[in-house]
């Protein structure tokens, strides 16, 4: 609601979001709040001049291109740039409302003429291209309107929905505005006196309302129905219009600098160095642990009766453009009893200062009591904080000086893998075990609970001291190798490259480790123990005797491809998203792998897959103040790219990883071949299974199946798993039961409906146990479906023993449930009396239209 500020409150059903621009000059966004679409979707890269925020969607004016930007799940005001009205448009102010959004066209933009401006809007009721004779310089949004100011007259206009507000009947033909701002039903405005005045329905309903107060304002804002402004006199927040019962009353004697309202609740930027933002009202995030930009930046040079806003605490611009700069209004006048101790200058706002001599009002008592308070604290603390500095002083120049002998020690190491690291470097990296130690995590916090631990000189002698020979594969971080534990247990063992990035990968490490040793499955990859020794980190595995999927579908061995027929190949992708699947909805709480690919689906001695890798693994955010901290990592050709784009990470991008899977598994290409013309497997793969030539895209070494229909139906499902959107794209659940009856068609079986489970692919998951048990038992269809939705929610109301800090883990698993899910456990019960193909329907042509044109 309102208009485009530096900072935007969103609200809904999802529940309340702030987001405001930093004030660093990057002019970058940041959100908190409880929708995770609004906090995750946030693009974390975009640089925006202002922010404008609806009903469950925020929308931001591009730095760079001037045009919209919005993101959240509002179903009308959708992801992105809105579909441009006209070519090559660029728009100077943004407005939204609760479900629309409109842009102000800039002037000598094409298009505009002579006196004339252009308004577009886009959602519900809204979209279409206006225009208005005259030059608007502002616009504003309330629920299902919108309003805009004329220059040079400065008389306000509106347009819209008349019938819940009757705001275009009641606007004010002869009253000159220096701005306005909209709410729910109703707008306020500040005339050239400062005072103002509000029009509309919502001001005047019955219950808790407070009349407009007649105090001269700076700026005013309106929510669902109440308004707020900023004094002029000291820039102190005053609200008025309907109360919600037990809201929080408006900040008292605290200044302010910007502030905007959502539905029933108002925000604001304090006006002191911390620029944190402030939250009052009913239901708004109450912490927001940031700082805000005070205000727009502006090209034009701060008029008469504005400030320069600079950053005293800071050296950063506060803008970016070459000579743009925040204005904030001067304030007016000083309280009563108080002189003006400074005007209002170019780069200062003015300064009153009470005579504490002559105290006549209580403002004045108050003011000099807490100055005399403050000036005997000072002196008070002068000695101790001379006394703290100098011993945090020394505590830090100690403790830099010894981190960076360890960090150049360590890097005097050799960086290598194989088996020529000699005993004396292994002997060195032991020599300071110790001292490592200190700065380590201690394994016992890592709550290891099966893996064993073994010494380094354990799987040097297993491994034939990491000889070449026995090297059977390579990663970024690590090489594998074949080893013999003295039990005679085969093993593989992972062991971490010394690179520089220590930290890097003594993250990736622990994750792994921490990881594997809390998941069982049948199709994850077994940890059997784990090596910490000085700068060596080693993983010990089950050894997978057929090494990876990659080896065979893109091995120099032919005879290995040929040998993965397809009921072996479609086989290995049921498993894998059995495992994928279980780290989704069944491991506690869910984990996104992030990394899937051919290269981390292992095939065992029984030509059974596993699911492994799970260095870039992620549980939950890293910390709650860092939502979006988790940068995009992953494979070129499996990455996700909303993650890629947005930073949004969902299980949906394991979807999308194993989407790429399933085509390179279809056609024997690798992800990114750049042999092909087109070489990215998802851009040449799906325009043919969309236009139905399925045959084009199938592994020529194998000859297609008599049930090519099967493949067909994985196909499609590979299409719909590389959806843009992770929304869009099916969960692991549904692909899984997918693929179970593509190959219980491909095997041939009678029934269609009845999935072929080899048996060797039920261990390990009690719910997959009891699914096959369930199906071949002699109940129908919907009996079984209601026990496996039982199943489901007994098995995610099972308690974990991992605890995580509620609001983090929350908020990850509320994105992680995504529509997709949402809906699939919603309808779990009729699941079965639907075919696969109308239970993961096609994307509505106009939502395939928009990401075409987004994407
Ligand atoms: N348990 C195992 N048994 C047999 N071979 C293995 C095992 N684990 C890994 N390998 C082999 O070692 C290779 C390297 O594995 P690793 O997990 O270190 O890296 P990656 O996943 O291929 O690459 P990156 O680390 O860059 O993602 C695998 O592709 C596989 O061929």
């Amino acid at each position: 609601l309102g208009s485009m500020s530096s900072i935007a409150v969103s609200y809904g059903e999802n529940g309340p979001v702030f987001c405001a621009l930093l004030p660093d000059g990057s002019h970058l966004v940041r959100c908190f709040g409880t929708d995770a679409s609004i906090v995750y979707g946030a693009p974390s890269r975009l640089p925006m001049l202002g922010l404008t925020a609806g009903d469950s969607f925020v929308c931001g004016l591009l730095l760079d291109s001037d045009q919209p930007y919005c993101w959240g799940s509002n179903f009308y005001v959708k992801m992105g740039v809105p579909q441009p009205m006209e070519e090559g448009v660029a728009y100077s102010k943004i407005s939204a409302g609760d479900h629309h959004l409109c842009g102000l066209r800039k002037a000598r933009e094409k298009g505009m003429q002579g006196s004339f401006s252009l308004i577009d809007c886009w959602g519900y009721n809204m979209t279409a291209s206006l225009k208005f004779p005259g030059i608007v310089t502002s616009i504003t949004a309330g629920s299902l309107f919108n309003c805009g100011l004329f220059v040079p007259n400065q008389t306000a206009f509106c347009w819209g929905d008349e019938t819940g507000s009757v705001i275009i009947g009641l606007t004010p033909k002869n009253l000159r505005f220096g701005s306005i701002s909209a709410g729910g039903y109703h707008v306020c405005g500040i005339l050239e006196n400062l005072r103002v005045y509000c029009w509309g329905r919502s001001l005047a309903m019955q219950g808790d309302v407070d009349l407009v107060p007649v105090d001269p304002m700076l700026s005013v804002v309106g929510g669902r129905f109440h308004a707020c402004g900023i004094k002029s006199v000291d820039h102190e927040v005053v609200c008025w219009g309907f109360r919600l019962q037990n809201s929080v009353p408006p900040p008292k004697a605290t200044k302010l600098y910007e502030i905007t309202a959502g539905d029933y609740f108002t925000c604001g930027v304090l006006a002191d160095p911390s620029l944190a933002p402030l939250c009052w009202g009913s239901g708004g995030p109450w912490s927001i642990p940031m700082a805000a930009s005070p205000g727009l930046c502006n090209s034009n040079p701060c008029g008469p009766g504005f400030f320069e806003f600079r950053r005293v605490s800071s050296p950063e611009m506060i803008c970016k453009p070459v000579n743009s700069r925040v204005c904030l209004p001067c304030s007016n006048g000083c309280p009563e009893g108080a002189f003006e101790l400074f005007s209002c200058n170019a780069t200062s706002d003015r300064r009153c200062e009470f005579n504490c001599s002559n105290c006549f009002s209580a403002d004045c008592s108050s003011a000099c009591l807490q100055k005399k308070i403050d000036t005997q604290k000072l002196s008070s603390l002068q000695l101790p904080i001379f006394v703290s500095e100098l011993v945090f002083g020394v505590v830090l120049v100690s403790s830099v000086s010894i981190v960076a002998c360890l960090y150049v020690r360590y890097k005097l190491q050799r960086c290598k893998c194989g088996a020529t690291e000699s005993k004396s470097s292994k002997s060195r990296s032991c020599s300071f075990h110790k001292e490592l130690v200190k700065v380590q995590p201690d394994l016992e916090e890592l709550k290891i609970r099966r893996a064993q631990m073994f010494t380094y000189e354990d799987l040097e002698k297993a491994t034939g001291g990491f000889s070449e020979e026995s090297q059977v594969g390579k990663g970024s971080f690590s090489c594998v190798f074949k080893g013999v534990l003295k039990d005679g247990t085969v093993v593989a063992v992972k062991r971490a490259i010394r690179v520089s990035d220590m930290k890097k990968n003594s993250k990736e490490f622990h994750t792994e480790l921490d990881l594997l040793s809390r998941l069982n499955h049948a199709h994850l990859l077994n940890l059997l123990g784990y090596c910490e020794e000085g700068g060596e980190r080693l993983l010990v595995y089950e050894f997978m005797a057929h090494g990876s999927l990659y080896q065979h579908l893109h091995g120099k061995d032919l005879g290995l491809k040929e040998r993965l027929d397809w009921v072996r190949r479609v086989t290995i992708a049921v498993q894998a998203a059995r495992g994928i699947e279980y780290l989704h909805g069944y491991a506690c709480p869910p984990v996104i792998h992030r990394d899937i690919k051919s290269s981390n689906i292992l095939i065992d001695e029984e030509h059974n897959a596993r699911v492994a890798d799970f260095g870039l693994s992620l549980l939950g955010p890293v910390d709650s103040s860092t939502p979006l901290s988790e940068l995009p990592a992953g494979t070129l050709g499996y990455l996700d790219p909303e993650y890629y784009r947005l930073h949004y990470l969902t299980t949906k991008s394991d979807v999308y990883s194993f989407g790429v899977l399933l085509l390179e598994i279809l056609s024997g290409r690798k992800a990114i071949d750049m042999q092909f013309e087109e070489g990215n497997i998802v851009e040449w793969a799906v325009p043919l299974i969309k236009a139905g030539n399925i045959a084009a895209i199938l592994d020529p070494i194998l000859k297609p199946p008599t049930e090519l229909e099967a493949l067909k139906k994985i196909a499609t499902v590979a299409c719909k798993c590389v959806r843009m959107r992770g929304k869009d794209r099916p969960s692991m659940e549904k692909v899984t039961t997918a693929l179970e009856r593509a190959l219980a068609s491909l095997m041939g079986s009678p029934c269609n409906d009845q999935p072929i489970l080899p048996t060797e692919v039920v261990l390990g998951s009690n719910r997959l146990h009891k699914k096959a048990s369930q199906r071949s038992s002699t109940q129908s269809y919907s009996e079984n479906d209601m026990i496996e939705s039982e199943d489901q929610q007994i098995e995610y109301r099972a308690p974990s023993w991992i605890t995580f800090p509620s609001v983090t883990s929350s908020q990850r698993r509320k994105s992680s449930v995504s529509e997709g899910d949402v809906d699939g456990v919603k309808n779990s019960e009729g699941r079965n009396l639907r075919c696969l193909e109308e239970e993961i329907g096609p994307a509505s042509p106009q939502e395939e239209l928009f990401l075409q044109h987004n994407f």
